[in-house]
């Protein structure tokens, strides 16, 4: 029986997100652009005869039956007919439910690497349209590209983004992807834009996350590590880089030029707020650089 050790599964960003309408169904639509990152879990398959998916060790709170790679791999299983089984190890590090897209990216990796493993032959557009099933979120992983998305996140158009680092904070809040959107108080009419508008740098400055207030009012710990962690860069005066809300939250992220601007940054915010687990403003600090592609772009044909 074959084994995958060591598969990447990035977080991602949403440089931009734009509520342009609504589906009949009530789910959004969107403009965005989704970056990866070097922020990421580590997935481990091992490939059973019996046809069963089992799940190993695994993010906590998180029964086995209804993890995104679990899914991933029924899904798979159902559409293929295939009768290989695998077993899941899961090492988290990206934050759950931080609109980082850890569980998103982890049912990504599976589809991408099981593909591989039991040899389904299935290319990326299918693979995409698996991915759709499991999460709004999930087909851009399978992309492969940092993208520009439309409709739920699933129109996605690559986009070329030059190297930049990240401070990427975590305040101590769960904001939950669905109250956010059906937050009445939400605006669902911002004015497209075209890919072309999207400028080759200073990407932390275009257009605005519409998902911001509605996180910001309702969890006001949210609202807060933004206000602190813009003080924190204030006096950087013409260049101090902007802070903003990666999704529906709660993380937030800073943008920068440089490795140097980046660590300027992190101890700027370090030395302004309490960071740590359990009860402090942030649960985690951590620069991180944005990927040109997803590590296992070249495993997925098509
Ligand atoms: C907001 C974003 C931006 O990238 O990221 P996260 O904050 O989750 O990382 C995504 O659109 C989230 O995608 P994902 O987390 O996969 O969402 P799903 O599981 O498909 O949906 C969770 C719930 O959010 C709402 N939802 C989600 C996506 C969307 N375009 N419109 C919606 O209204 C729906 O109520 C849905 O029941
Ligand atoms: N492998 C997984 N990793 C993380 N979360 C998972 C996983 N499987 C299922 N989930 C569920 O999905 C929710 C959203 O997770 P995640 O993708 O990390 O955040 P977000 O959608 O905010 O980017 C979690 O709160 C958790 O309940």
């Amino acid at each position: 029986m074959q084994v995958l050790r060591d598969l990447p599964s990035p977080a991602k960003l949403n440089l931009f997100l734009h509520v342009v309408g609504r589906r009949a169904d009530g789910y959004h639509l969107l403009q965005t652009a989704f970056r990866f990152i070097d922020l990421q879990d580590t997935l481990h398959l091992r490939e059973r005869a019996d046809g069963r998916v089992l799940r190993g060790s695994g993010p906590d709170g998180v029964p086995a039956e209804q993890d995104l790679t679990v899914r991933a791999a029924r899904l798979l299983q159902e559409a293929t007919g295939c009768g290989r089984g695998v077993e899941i190890d899961v090492e988290k590090r990206i934050p759950m439910g931080g609109g980082l897209g850890g569980g998103s990216s982890d049912a990504a990796t599976v589809l991408i690497a099981l593909n591989r493993l039991w040899g389904t032959g299935l290319d990326r557009g299918a693979l995409m349209a698996l991915a759709l099933r499991l999460g709004a979120d999930v087909p851009v992983f399978v992309f492969g590209r940092n993208a520009f998305a439309e409709g739920v996140g699933e129109e996605l158009a690559p986009l070329a983004l030059p190297p930049r680092w990240y401070v990427v904070a975590q305040p101590d809040a769960s904001v939950p992807t669905a109250e956010v959107f059906g937050a009445p108080e939400l605006t669902r009419n911002t004015p497209r834009v075209k890919i072309t508008d999207f400028p080759a740098g200073a990407h932390g400055f275009f257009g605005r996350n519409d998902l911001e207030a509605v996180a910001f009012a309702r969890y006001p710990q949210v609202g807060q590590a933004h206000r602190l962690m813009s003080q924190a860069l204030a006096n950087a005066g013409a260049d101090a880089p902007a802070v903003r809300m990666s999704g529906s939250g709660a993380c937030l992220f800073v943008e920068c030029h440089s490795r140097q601007q980046a660590d300027w940054a992190h101890d700027r915010i370090a030395a302004k707020m309490r960071v740590g687990p359990g009860g402090l403003q942030l649960k985690l600090l951590r620069t991180c650089a944005g990927l040109e592609a997803h590590p296992l772009q070249d495993w997925v044909a098509g």
